[in-house]
């Protein structure tokens, strides 16, 4: 890939070739201005995502006449998230992947074949494992959707908009703190309530993909599983980089907000 790249900077490797095949070493490898990574990490994954439960959906249509309630929440709630991420598409510039990770395994592979055929997993189970499902059940299952999606996409806007541009109305009344770098960060709002909102409003959707799946097998739970695992190593990473780049004013931060993900329990 660095042979193809036309401005690809080297990841950091410290030499270890496992570690360089799973992180990679090219930042982001590119081909004149196409860059490979950027593309991978929005549109083949999570289109395909979107198109496999759109296709399972028909086929419970074709096999009992109509889709399940369950199919319509879960196809409808996935495709909820991808639609923003692919209209908030320019906020991905400032995610840990593009910024510190280079494209090796973990994100070809991540991007082009684990997010569409494991994230579609509840669509596939409802497949094979129709759960009926009450409309009240499935009102408060929304409502749990909602509230976790509305503090995923307030926290990351909020921090768009701060990293944007600070004097923005909309967050200009924000307290900060500022660093060395000249760069400060957010101590109240969505960022003064936990080091990690967005996690926290990812996590509670992940619950509301699960739940439409009943609580008769663990399969459906797979997501929330690995996503739990997932966040809490990825908030372990980001908190070091943040250390490292911030030092004595990521201290002050955590002294102030204590909590990583989950208010007064984590
Ligand atoms: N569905 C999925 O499979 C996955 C989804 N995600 C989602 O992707 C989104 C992006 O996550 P990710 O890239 O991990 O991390 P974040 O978007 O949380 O970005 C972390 C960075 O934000 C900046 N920051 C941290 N605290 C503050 C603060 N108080 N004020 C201002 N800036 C701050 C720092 O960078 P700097 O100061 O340099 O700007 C830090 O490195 C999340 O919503 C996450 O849930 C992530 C992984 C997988
Ligand atoms: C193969 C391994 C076990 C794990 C691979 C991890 C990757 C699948 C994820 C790492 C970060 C991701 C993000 C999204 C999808 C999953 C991967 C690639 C994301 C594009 C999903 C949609 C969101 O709105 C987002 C914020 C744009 C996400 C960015 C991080």
């Amino acid at each position: 890939m660095g042979v193809l790249a036309c401005t690809s900077p080297s990841h950091y490797s410290p030499g270890n070739p496992i570690y360089d095949f799973f992180l990679g070493r090219e930042l982001n490898p590119r081909i004149c201005s196409f860059d490979f990574k950027y593309f991978c990490e929005l549109r083949p994954g999570l289109i395909g995502w979107v198109l496999i439960n759109l296709a399972l959906l028909m086929q419970e249509a074709e096999l009992r006449g109509s889709p399940s309630l369950a199919m319509w929440l879960v196809n409808g709630f996935q495709l909820l998230y991808v639609g923003d991420a692919l209209w908030h598409e320019e906020a991905v510039l400032t995610t840990m992947d593009i910024i510190h990770d280079g494209f090796g395994f973990m994100l070809a592979f991540g991007d082009l074949a684990w997010v569409p055929f494991t994230y579609s997993l509840q669509a596939q189970f409802l497949l094979y494992h129709p759960e009926p499902l009450g409309l009240p059940l499935a009102s408060v299952i929304c409502l749990i959707n909602a509230v976790g999606y509305y503090i995923f996409r307030g926290a990351n806007s909020q921090k768009n908009t701060f990293r944007k541009n600070p004097s923005d109305p909309r967050v200009a009344d924000l307290e900060t703190i500022s660093t060395a770098t000249g760069r400060r960060l957010l101590v109240s709002g969505w960022w003064g309530m936990v080091r990690h909102p967005n996690y926290l409003g990812d996590l509670i959707m992940a619950l509301a993909w699960s739940l439409p799946c009943g609580v008769s097998h663990l399969l459906p739970y797979f997501y929330l599983l690995y996503f739990t695992a997932l966040l809490v190593h990825r908030e372990a990473r980001d908190e070091q980089q943040c250390l490292q780049k911030y030092g004595l004013a990521w201290h002050a931060y955590c002294r102030r907000v204590p909590y990583r993900i989950v208010p007064y329990i984590y």
